[in-house]
């Protein structure tokens, strides 16, 4: 049995993967910050949220279609923006957006992605949307604004959670830096995993040399292995909202911000002139201690008015955990690492199967739950699992 016929479920993705990527690599796929406390909370509290199903509905007409910013799309799944993605995978931000553009699902290009932001727009017909890591400093981002409009992106991200870099420790105990440095242990890493030092490194260096920051700014930048101009953190320390006004005034597609964990900053959001925003602690990897996006989720729906896009990332592994957002409010869930395990184990085909699982297991338990349409995925049909008095006597009988 092939590798790929292994993997039925995103985990299993997720601990083949991890066999396959050296280990400085699986710790920037996989990692948080500090302790992980966040990155562990993100997954706790899908635990936390039960399902109380209905029964003798007719479900044998199912749909997990929703609409957004104008577009149909297959199910309420996207891709998060991912930077770095080129060390899993040759390319990876090519083939996450044609599996994205095939299974009808959004595709957000990270501003730290190496593929010219232009390929992938004319490889999807213009329909990627761009995450940006702004720099409060408005001369620059028009310039990358001017970029964007000519590049046809539809839809803005900013996201707003990491104005500085975060504690990641664990990356400085595997000597991995950003812009990326050769050191020893870096060599000796990749010499250990020789299948990902033949597909993903060689590959990379002799198709298309070291991968670029090519879609940070308004052109393809240098190397990762050397800072970009202005740094690769340079000035997101003076992003602010006055810059999220300008930039409303001045881009003429949808917007939206990432990073929202707090509903008054939903509300400001919103009042900026916002189309949407996502619910996110990225993915664990910068204010370790946050709590889940899925508990900030109610309070930033309830915060803004009905019909507002909130969408939502961080440690969505099942269709059942998709369909958990949905009923507390989510349009859309995002996800970053099962896609980028399923490139790591099988390339396209392996970022291809983890959509079918997501939408298999989003139609399953749709069904499962008495649900024909999204719609019908309402709070009632989730409570919090908790273990009651009588629960606690049994158990100790
Ligand atoms: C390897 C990796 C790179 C990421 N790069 C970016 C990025 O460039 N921009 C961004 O806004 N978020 C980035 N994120 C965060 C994701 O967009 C998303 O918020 C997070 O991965 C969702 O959690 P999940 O991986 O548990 O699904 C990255 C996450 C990972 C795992």
């Amino acid at each position: 049995m092939s590798r790929l016929d292994r993997c039925l479920s995103v985990r299993d993705f997720e601990r083949e993967a991890r066999r396959i990527m050296p280990r400085c690599v699986e710790g920037y796929i996989c990692g948080g910050t500090e302790d992980g406390a966040s990155l562990d909370e993100s997954v706790r509290a899908l635990r936390d949220i039960g399902f109380r199903p209905r029964g003798l509905r007719v479900v044998e007409q199912r749909s997990s279609q929703v609409s957004l910013f104008g577009q149909d799309y297959a199910m309420p799944v996207g891709f998060a923006p991912t930077g770095f993605s080129a060390i899993v995978m040759h390319e990876c931000d090519l083939a996450l957006a044609r599996a994205a553009q095939e299974s009808r699902i959004p595709f957000i290009i990270s501003g730290a992605s190496s593929v010219p932001l232009e390929r992938l727009q004319e490889a999807t017909g213009n329909r990627c949307w761009y995450q940006a890591y702004l720099p409060g400093n408005i001369e620059r981002i028009a310039k990358l604004m001017a970029r964007l409009r000519q590049a046809q992106i539809p839809v803005l991200v900013v996201t707003i959670d990491t104005c500085v870099g975060a504690n990641r420790e664990n990356l400085q105990r595997l000597a991995f830096t950003v812009p990326f440095k050769m050191s020893a242990s870096v060599v000796l890493d990749g010499m250990l995993h020789p299948r990902w030092s033949l597909n993903v490194f060689m590959r990379t260096l002799l198709g298309s040399g070291v991968p670029r920051f090519s879609n940070l700014y308004e052109e393809i930048g240098p190397p990762i292995t050397q800072d970009p101009p202005n740094g690769f953190r340079g000035e997101r320390d003076k992003l602010s909202w006055e810059h999220i006004r300008w930039i409303r005034e001045n881009w003429p597609g949808k917007l939206v911000l990432k990073g929202v964990m707090h509903p008054d900053d939903a509300r400001q959001a919103y009042e900026a002139g916002a189309d949407g925003v996502i619910v996110s602690n990225h993915g664990g990897r910068q204010l370790d201690g946050c709590i889940s996006p899925l508990q900030a989720l109610p309070e930033v729906v309830a915060a803004v008015p009905a019909g507002f896009p909130v969408m939502v990332d961080g440690g969505f592994r099942r269709g059942s955990d998709v369909l958990k957002a949905v009923a507390l409010g989510a349009r859309l869930v995002f996800t970053g690492r099962p896609q980028l395990f399923g490139a790591a184990v099988a390339g396209s085909a392996g970022i291809r199967k983890v959509t079918e699982i997501f939408r298999n297991e989003i139609s399953t338990n749709m069904a499962l739950l008495g649900c024909r349409t999204l719609a019908d995925v309402t709070p009632d049909l989730i409570a919090p699992v908790r273990v009651t008095g009588a629960w606690d006597q049994q158990a100790a009988a």
